[in-house]
């Protein structure tokens, strides 16, 4: 009896504290964005792993009205609060921390993941760095997570992470998520895997992650049922093996001086679909073009049609679909071998788009092109 009383006293003390914390940091962030750029733990461990959180901005560090509240501005906390609101990381690693950017992934551009991806290298280049945890908003967490994995040159974890509802909610999946991905950069065996995205206790490759669902916290899956492993408060069990090529045997690794890349379109194909748009993405410049086609990559006889012109004027097109899950299988309905056309094995149109980005700075030559969707 003493026990339960004291218990639900605790609980309430606790809960109590955790609202006057909430609301104070809600008033600050009404403010200003939290601008502190840099964490450094002050009582480092020697047994333990060093791993730097890379903070963009995104939902985990959004902040509502209230704890119930379905409203939210993404990205207002900064690296300090987000490790400090998890002291339990520091049990896993020694933790230093950079604020990359505090924006909303929906607004993350080549130019940003250029630099991040200079800074990844950067970081992962000392010695006494083993691993970073990028903390990211959750739309186009997927996009950055497979440019970083043909891009970044290092073989050490390299773990994406976000969360689906803000810090200030009730139940926030933010902090068990960061530390299960602090957990896991830790974890030798996440090493020479390429990027992995670990949420809601899985862990899924940056080529097969992808959002299957727009509020839901177990939104992230793999398109085709690869999931690399689980991670349980910390603890991971891996199930699979990663075959396709990444990071330091990716042939794409930036140069230090890399400071564009080439733009590829996606166009999303329908019923009633004319070659226009294709032509016009052509017009305005596009180096590379991504049609999301029905079925297996299909699509109209006017829009191929456009697709021939498109690519007897040099700009490579890639055939993937807009159905979730399946490979394109080339010369089925369409021929590839004939048109030009490259498919894009199991690659979502999103993570094709990236892929073709950085292929058409080795090629444009349509075989080759298809041996790189086939391997990467
Ligand atoms: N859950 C999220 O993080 C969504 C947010 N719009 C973002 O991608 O930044």
């Amino acid at each position: 009896m003493h026990y339960i009383k004291s218990h639900a006293q605790a609980a309430f003390m606790t809960a109590l504290s955790f609202a006057i914390v909430l609301s104070v940091v809600y008033v600050y962030a009404q403010d200003s964005v939290e601008s502190q750029t840099r964490y450094e733990q002050p009582d480092p461990k020697p047994d333990l792993p060093n791993i730097t959180i890379i903070a963009t901005g995104g939902t985990i560090a959004g902040v509502g009205e209230s704890n119930t509240s379905a409203t939210y501005q993404p990205g207002q906390l900064g690296i300090v609060t987000l490790i400090e609101a998890v002291p339990q990381i520091k049990n896993v690693a020694n933790i230093s921390g950079i604020q990359f950017s505090q924006i909303s992934s929906q607004n993350m551009t080549d130019d940003y993941l250029i630099k991040l991806t200079h800074q990844v290298n950067e970081l992962l280049s000392h010695s006494d760095i083993d691993g970073v945890v990028i903390t990211h908003g959750t739309d186009t967490l997927e996009e950055t997570a497979y440019f970083l994995n043909l891009a970044v040159d290092s073989d050490k974890p390299i773990i994406v992470v976000g969360s689906m509802r803000p810090a200030t909610s009730l139940s926030a999946d933010g902090p068990l998520n960061l530390y299960n991905a602090v957990a896991l950069a830790a974890n030798p065996q996440a090493k020479g895997k390429g990027v992995l995205v670990a949420m809601d206790d899985l862990v899924i490759a940056a080529r097969d992650v992808t959002k299957r669902n727009v509020h839901q916290t177990d939104t992230f899956q793999s398109a085709n049922d690869n999931y690399l492993g689980e991670i349980n408060y910390g603890d991971f069990r891996e199930l699979r093996i990663i075959s396709k090529k990444h990071t330091v045997n990716s042939g794409f690794t930036l140069s230090k001086d890399t400071n564009s890349l080439p733009r590829v379109a996606i166009i999303y194909a329908n019923q009633n679909m004319s070659g226009d748009i294709i032509r016009s993405a052509a017009d305005l410049g596009y180096d590379g073009l991504v049609i999301a086609g029905v079925g297996d990559g299909n699509m109209s006889e006017s829009a191929l049609d456009a697709v021939k012109d498109v690519i007897q004027e040099g700009v490579p097109v890639v055939r993937a679909s807009r159905i979730p899950s399946g490979f394109i299988k080339r010369n089925n309905e369409i021929n590839d071998d004939e048109i030009g056309t490259v498919t894009a094995d199991d690659l979502l149109p999103q993570k094709a788009r990236i892929l073709l980005k950085f292929a058409i700075t080795k090629t444009k030559n349509p075989k080759q092109l298809q041996e790189y969707f086939y391997n990467y």
